[in-house]
C-alpha cells in the first residue's frame, strides 16, 4: 500500500442539478426525454493529497467549493466523479454538522459517539470531558435547535475531538466561538498535531490558517488554483482578494458571473478526455489509458442518478401500486378485474333492498 498519504482526492467533481422545485425534480425523474435541468459544477476536477500528520488548510472565496470538498472527504456527500481515498476514521466539525436539532446536547453526544463506533461504557467514561470542554451549562439538557451557532460549534467541536479520530476535518467551526473557546480549540488542535493526527482546516481567517496549517490549498470557483507552502499560497490569495476589492461593483459582478457561467457549462466528458490525453502524453507507451481513466472517474462512485433499468422498474412499481389502489376502491376482486378490466372504473354495486323489512 502507498503510505505516502492519508487522504487522496483525484479528479473529484461534484455536480448539482438546479431544480426549481420538488415538482420539477419529480417530473424530470419520469421524463422519457430527459428534462433539461440546469447543472452546476461545484467542483470541476480537484486532485490533492494530505500526508499523515499534516494540517492542510482550505481557503477560497464564498461558494468556491471548500465545504463541498470537506464534506466529500468526510463521506457526508458523494462525489460525482473521481477517487477519494481516506485512510482512517474521520470526524468533521462544522457548525452543527451531524447534530440532531430535536435531541438534547447530551443525547447528541451519545448518538454521535455511538455513530463513531464507541460503546456505551466508553461514552460514559468520556462524558465528563466532553461536557466540560463544551461548557454550555444547562443548555446540555435542551434540544440543540434552541442553541446559538456558537453553542452548536462548542458541542460539535467537543464531541469531535474526544472521540479520538484519526483525521479531523474542521469547517469554519472556530469562526463563531468567543476568544476563550477559540484559544481552547487552537490548543486542542495543536495537541492533535503533536499526536501526529491529520487535519483538514477550512477557514476564511487567514490568520488562523497561518498559525495552524503546514500547507494550504486554494479552491477557486470549483478548481484547485494552487497548493503549497502556507506562506506562498496565502500571499497569492491575499493578492487576489486585494485585486478583487480594487474592482468596481460592476467589474466584480461581471467576474463572479463569468466564474459561475464556467461552472454551469463545465463539460465532464471533455475533462475526462483531457485527463486521458495528459496521461497518454506523459507516458506514450502506456496502454488502455482511456479505460483506466474511466475506471478512476466512475469506478468508485455510486451514481446519484437513476439508470434506465431502475427508472423502468420504479415506473412499473408505481403502476402496480396505482392499479392495486383502484382495485381496492372499485370493490372487485383482482381476478374479476383481470378478466374484465372495464370493471375497474365501475365500482361494484352493492344492492340494498331498501324496502326489506318495511311493512307495505
Ligand atoms: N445542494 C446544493 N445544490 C446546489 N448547489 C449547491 C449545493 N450545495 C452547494 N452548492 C453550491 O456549490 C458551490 C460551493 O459551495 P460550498 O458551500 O462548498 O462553498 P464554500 O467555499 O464552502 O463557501 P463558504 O465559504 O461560503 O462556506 C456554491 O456555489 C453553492 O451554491
Amino acid at each position: 500500500m502507498d503510505n505516502s498519504y492519508k487522504i487522496k482526492v483525484q479528479n473529484v467533481t461534484k455536480e448539482y442539478d438546479l431544480y426549481k422545485s420538488q415538482a420539477e425534480k419529480l417530473r424530470s425523474f419520469f421524463s422519457l426525454r430527459g428534462a433539461k435541468v440546469p447543472h452546476f459544477w461545484s467542483l470541476m476536477g480537484i486532485s490533492l493529497e494530505v500526508k499523515s500528520g499534516e494540517t492542510l488548510g482550505l481557503i477560497g472565496v464564498n461558494g468556491s467549493g471548500k465545504s463541498t470538498l470537506s464534506n466529500i472527504i468526510s463521506g457526508i456527500i458523494p462525489q460525482t466523479t473521481g477517487v477519494v481515498d481516506v485512510r482512517g476514521d474521520t470526524s468533521i466539525i462544522a457548525i452543527g454538522a451531524g447534530l440532531r436539532g430535536n435531541l438534547t446536547g447530551l443525547e447528541n453526544i451519545r448518538l454521535k459517539a455511538l455513530m463513531q463506533g464507541l460503546t456505551n461504557p466508553e461514552i460514559d467514561a468520556l462524558m465528563d470531558d466532553i461536557v466540560g470542554f463544551a461548557d454550555i451549562g444547562d443548555f446540555l439538557y435542551q434540544p440543540v435547535k434552541s442553541y446559538s451557532s456558537g453553542m452548536k460549534s462548542r458541542l460539535g467541536f467537543s464531541i469531535a475531538v474526544h472521540v479520538n479520530p484519526d483525521i479531523l476535518i474542521i469547517d469554519e467551526a472556530l469562526s463563531v466561538g468567543d476568544d476563550t473557546f477559540y484559544q481552547k480549540c487552537v490548543d486542542k488542535i495543536a495537541e492533535f498535531k503533536d499526536e501526529g493526527k491529520t487535519i483538514v482546516f477550512v477557514s476564511h481567517s487567514l490568520k488562523q490558517v497561518e498559525i495552524l496549517c503546514d500547507r494550504v490549498a486554494w479552491i477557486h470557483y470549483g478548481t484547485l488554483k494552487e497548493i503549497g507552502a502556507t506562506a506562498d499560497v496565502v500571499k497569492h490569495y491575499r493578492a487576489f482578494t486585494k485585486w478583487f476589492k480594487g474592482q468596481t461593483k460592476k467589474e466584480k459582478k461581471h467576474f463572479q458571473r463569468q466564474m459561475k457561467e464556467n461552472q454551469k457549462s463545465f463539460d465532464i466528458d471533455a475533462y475526462q478526455q483531457q485527463v486521458t490525453d495528459e496521461l497518454q502524453a506523459a507516458d506514450p507507451n502506456a496502454t488502455n489509458v482511456a479505460a483506466k481513466v474511466k475506471k478512476d472517474f466512475y469506478g468508485s462512485v455510486i451514481s446519484e442518478k437513476m439508470g434506465w433499468g431502475t427508472r423502468i422498474l420504479a415506473f412499473a412499481v408505481a403502476i402496480v401500486f396505482v392499479l392495486t389502489c383502484l382495485v381496492n376502491i372499485s370493490g372487485h376482486s383482482v381476478g374479476d378485474v383481470v378478466q374484465h378490466p372495464g370493471n375497474l372504473i365501475h365500482p361494484e354495486t352493492v344492492l340494498h333492498d331498501t324496502d326489506a323489512g318495511n311493512p307495505r
